[in-house]
């Protein structure tokens, strides 16, 4: 029909698998913002790192599901910051800003809503969009870990945590045995939630000591 784009094999595999996927289904009946929000669950499930009261900075926020989770977590008591690159409609009790995590600027600004608290837990679920290149898409993705990796000496408590979204491929080794010296305790969780097919892994790191 004309005006009307050909769908790609690639996007109606994509979109098939994403409305039969079990996590999609019971977020929507939960009222999750995110598929995600199951993986921060299961993480939390057995690292336990937030706790009520706590400073918590989310990394690659949008849609919101895990800073809703972390937000019911923290409760009335604690904070909630959040970034993304993407608009996000606003949840009750996090502070969200707008902006590329690769910018100075969005940095300072996100420093600047930390102020003087020190930060409890910074997580990072962020990806960037992948060009199908692995040539490419390793490296920006490096880039984003490595980021939020600095912001964590930036801004975290002593013995604070860090929970990071990584794929596994060039430079992952060297990034874990950085984020080891950094931490007491370090872990790699690959949820149920989380694609079998995705290189993805989640570092769970606690006991901040630098
Ligand atoms: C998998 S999604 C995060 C899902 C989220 N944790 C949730 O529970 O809804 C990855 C996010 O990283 C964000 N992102 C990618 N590059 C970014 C950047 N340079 N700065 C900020 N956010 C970025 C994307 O816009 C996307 O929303």
């Amino acid at each position: 029909m004309a005006g009307k784009k050909k769908r790609s094999a690639s996007s109606t595999r994509w979109m098939k698998e994403h409305f039969d996927d079990q996590y999609v289904k019971e977020a929507q009946k939960k009222g999750l913002r995110s598929r995600a929000a199951f993986k921060i669950e299961e993480i939390q499930g057995k690292d336990k790192l937030l706790k009520p009261g706590m400073t918590v900075v989310d990394l690659g926020a949008a849609p919101g599901g895990w800073s809703q989770y972390a937000v019911q977590e923290v409760g009335l008591d604690g904070m909630v910051i959040a970034c993304d690159i993407l608009s996000m409609d606003p949840i009750a009790g996090v502070d969200f800003l707008q902006g590329d995590f690769r910018e100075e600027a969005v940095l300072n600004a996100l420093l600047k809503k930390v102020g003087d608290t020190k930060v409890d837990v910074v997580m990072s679920d962020m990806a960037p969009n992948f060009s199908g290149s692995a040539a490419v898409d390793q490296p920006s993705s490096m880039y984003l870990v490595e980021l939020a990796f600095d912001m964590c000496h930036q801004v975290l408590a002593p013995n604070g945590a860090f929970v990071v979204k990584v794929f596994q491929g060039e430079g992952f080794d060297q990034y874990l045995a950085e984020v080891r010296k950094a931490f007491k305790v370090v872990k790699i969780r690959k949820p149920d939630s989380s694609r079998a097919r995705s290189r993805e892994v989640y570092i769970v790191a606690s006991g901040y000591k630098l």
